[in-house]
């Protein structure tokens, strides 16, 4: 699997690091609040099962899945839930963590998702940001790296749903996308 790999651009004791200063961070935000920190899947799961070790204060931990319709590259940035929430946001802290916002599409429905829903607060937490990417106007407020116009793996992020199970985040080799 590492061989795969082109250039590694942030090493997993980066990560690790930003990762406990963050947590540092909501620790101080959200110590009051009994915040509902939502996983969105599958991308984010290594980013909020260490993300929310690193936080000293009492939340609450959910998951969603959600889609975007046909081909991302082209989507109209229409999302489907695959696997809604368990617990209602009506009137809670919500913060959403992900993994990478690149178009910005999921995040830009889940927030007006869970506005629509009542929360009291929605904020978006993200290990990595690719504004170049954007196609809808969506700002993290707490974000860890920015990354470059390509596709980065790793971490949680998949190509084909492989290289998840990286401890870095890198870029592939061309090669690969080429399937040779
Ligand atoms: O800003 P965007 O362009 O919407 O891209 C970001 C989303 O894309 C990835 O998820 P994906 O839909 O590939 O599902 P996965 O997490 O299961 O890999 C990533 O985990 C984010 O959720
Ligand atoms: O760069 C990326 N890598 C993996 N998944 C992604 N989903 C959006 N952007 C990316």
């Amino acid at each position: 699997m590492k061989e795969d790999i082109e250039k590694i651009l942030i090493q997993e004791v980066e990560i690790k690091e930003k990762t406990e200063e963050i947590g540092k961070q909501m620790t101080q935000e959200y110590k009051d609040s009994f915040p509902l920190v939502i996983g969105v899947l599958k991308g984010a799961m290594p980013f909020m099962a260490d993300l929310t070790r690193a936080i000293d204060a009492h939340l609450e931990i959910d998951f969603m899945d959600v889609s975007s319709y046909g081909n991302k590259m082209v989507s109209s940035g229409e999302v489907k839930i695959v696997k809604d929430l368990d617990s209602s946001v009506k009137g809670r802290d919500i913060i959403i963590v992900e993994d990478i916002i690149d178009s910005g599409l999921t995040l830009n429905y889940l927030v007006s998702l869970f506005h629509h829903r009542q929360a009291n607060s929605v904020k978006i937490v993200t290990l990595l940001d690719k504004p170049e990417g954007r196609k809808a106007d969506v700002v993290p407020d707490i974000a860890g790296f920015t990354v470059p116009d390509e596709f980065v793996v790793g971490y949680g992020l998949d190509y084909a749903e492989r290289y998840r199970n990286l401890p870095y985040i890198g870029i592939l080799k061309p090669e690969i996308y080429r399937g040779s």
